[in-house]
């Protein structure tokens, strides 16, 4: 898979060491990235930041519809010739022509700046294969999930610390680190992770940066995103994929579309389409190529993942 342009990362001045001020400087700093999504757009919403119902109807007379995307391969990323790609654009392009919008238009952000900039109407949907969780369902709507996933480390070359899951993270004091926005902020700090002691960091590369030079310990990401990024370092590897904890259970998370909350013929209409493809093998087909196997198609569903949230 062809790396993404902005591959080499540079971490300097972009990491901080508290998840929730780093998620509101996402959203701040999302204002000079969406000016370029914003481009394109020929009609904002009204002042509720809804469009009535018929988001859909507009999207068709556009031709075009915006993906808030973060820059993360395998989900949905700008390759090498500047084409937008990954499992999630590829499964928009093919779900959007069903809907009768046959272009998608990236809008590149970080991963925290996401539900941010689709709520101030920077893009229409998040296209970045985003884990649905109860805190997330209270400020957007989800689609049922197009694929189920376990999380994975970046670790120095041998995982000299021996370092399994976020228990193991906390029992040896292992210097951590994820990206901005991530659910795994939440993972680490439940299995007793101090939360102002974790790094944040704005994407993958920057987490493995940070490995590499031995500025942390770990580097936490889903499983297909750290297998990735460590294809081309020579000091870092990814170890076996695992089951966080939620509620002190093992959890398999189920990544999915996001829609702003009053979007929901624009999510249902979406979700019959997605049904389909996964009912007839397409959805598969389209997720192969970004290292996704039987093994992440699922049957889970956005309201079982919300659980005491909204699920639209
Ligand atoms: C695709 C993805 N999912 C996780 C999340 O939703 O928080 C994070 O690991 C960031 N990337």
């Amino acid at each position: 898979m062809a790396p993404p342009l902005g591959n080499k990362s540079d971490t300097s001045g972009h990491e901080s060491r508290h998840s929730r001020r780093a998620v509101l400087a996402g959203a701040a700093a999302f204002g000079a990235l969406g000016a370029f999504g914003a481009a394109g757009c020929t009609r904002v919403a009204d002042a509720a930041g809804t469009d009535g119902g018929d988001l859909l109807q507009r999207l068709r007379a556009q031709g075009v519809v915006r993906l808030g995307i973060a820059g993360e391969i395998p989900f949905g990323y700008i390759d090498k010739d500047g084409h937008l790609t990954g499992e999630a654009p590829e499964l928009a392009k093919a779900i959007f022509k069903r809907l009768g919008v046959d272009r998608v238009q990236p809008v590149p952000t970080e991963f925290g700046s996401l539900i941010p900039g689709l709520n101030s109407q920077q893009f229409d949907v998040v296209a970045a294969g985003m884990y649905v969780n109860p805190e997330r369902c209270a400020q957007v709507i989800f689609a049922d999930p197009d694929y189920q996933m376990l999380d994975s480390f970046v670790v120095r070359k041998g995982n000299p610390k021996g370092l399994h899951d976020y228990k193991d993270v906390v029992a040896k004091k292992a210097k951590f680190a994820t990206g901005t926005g991530y659910a795994e902020i939440q993972y680490a700090v439940e299995a007793g992770y101090k939360e102002s002691d974790i790094l944040i960091v704005p994407d993958q590369v920057a987490g493995l940066n940070a490995v590499e030079a031995g500025r942390v310990d770990v580097f936490a990401g889903t499983a297909v995103t750290t297998r990735a990024v460590v294809k081309k370092s020579a000091k870092a590897e990814a170890t076996k994929p695992f089951a966080p904890l939620v509620g002190g259970k093992p959890h398999v998370d189920g990544g999915a579309f996001a829609f702003r909350s009053a979007e929901t013929r624009l999510r249902d209409a979406f979700n019959v389409e997605l049904h389909k493809l996964k009912r007839n093998g397409e959805l598969a087909r389209i997720l192969r190529p970004f290292g996704f196997t039987e093994a992440e198609m699922t049957d889970l569903t956005a309201k079982e993942l919300c659980g005491g949230g909204k699920s639209g």
